[in-house]
């Protein structure tokens, strides 16, 4: 769908440079999704996976997040083999909502009410990102953490157009259960893509 040379906003690799690539394709329906764009996949133009690798290689960083959409519907073995091949460090964001492929430096797992994620994709997290958008989710948020691996990462990152609210909460939350970190989205704060 795009792609684009920016800095990573959320979670553990915050603050990193890193080449986005968005791929068209979601059926997730997160009411609250940033990128509704990208769910209708034949609206946008198929991309050669050499073009893709070329176009990240082509910038200084070495850190390739594959996104969406949901990435996972598609087969990512041979990008990420490519991206791997040409010295790329290769992350993924995703809901866990299809099985995983593709080789992977960094699985961020985003779990969505919308459509559960998968136990496999859980337990290969290296990152759970949990978008809070009431205060149910942190009931919510503990269930998914108890299917993850013991060295996953856990994050609570506020709903956008909630955070003014949220955020207080969250932090609340994890100065009384500090295995939780926050995250924000902080290319939007910034004003970068
Ligand atoms: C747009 S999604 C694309 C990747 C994948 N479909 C997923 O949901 O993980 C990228 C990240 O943005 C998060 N996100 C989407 N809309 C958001 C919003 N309104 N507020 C906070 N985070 C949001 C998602 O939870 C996910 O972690
Ligand atoms: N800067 C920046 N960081 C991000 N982290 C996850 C994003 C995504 O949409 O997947 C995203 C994004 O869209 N921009
Ligand atoms: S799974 Fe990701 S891309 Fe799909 S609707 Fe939810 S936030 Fe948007
Ligand atoms: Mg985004």
């Amino acid at each position: 769908m795009e792609h684009f040379y920016t800095i990573q906003g959320e979670g553990y690799n915050t603050g990193r440079a890193a080449y986005f690539l968005r791929l068209g394709g979601c059926d997730v329906g997160c009411v609250w999704c940033d990128v509704k764009e990208s769910w209708d996949a034949e609206a946008h133009p198929r991309v050669a996976i050499a073009d893709m690798v070329a176009a990240v290689t082509s910038y200084p960083g070495r850190n390739a997040v594959i996104t969406g959409g949901e990435p996972l519907m598609h087969d990512l073995t041979q990008l990420t083999s490519s991206l791997q091949e040409a010295g790329c460090q290769t992350w993924i964001e995703t809901s866990g909502a299809y099985p995983l492929s593709g080789r992977w430096d960094w699985i961020c797992v985003s779990p969505k009410k919308f459509k559960a994620p998968l136990p496999q994709v859980l337990a290969e997290a290296h990152e759970l990102k949990v978008v809070v958008f009431n205060k149910s989710d942190f009931k919510w948020a503990e269930e998914h953490a108890a299917q993850v691996g013991e060295n996953c990462r856990l994050y609570l990152q506020p709903e956008w157009s909630k955070a003014a609210a949220i955020t207080p909460l969250i932090i609340d939350y994890v100065k009384a259960n500090p295995r939780w970190q926050v995250s924000l989205q902080t290319h939007k704060y910034l004003d970068i893509p």
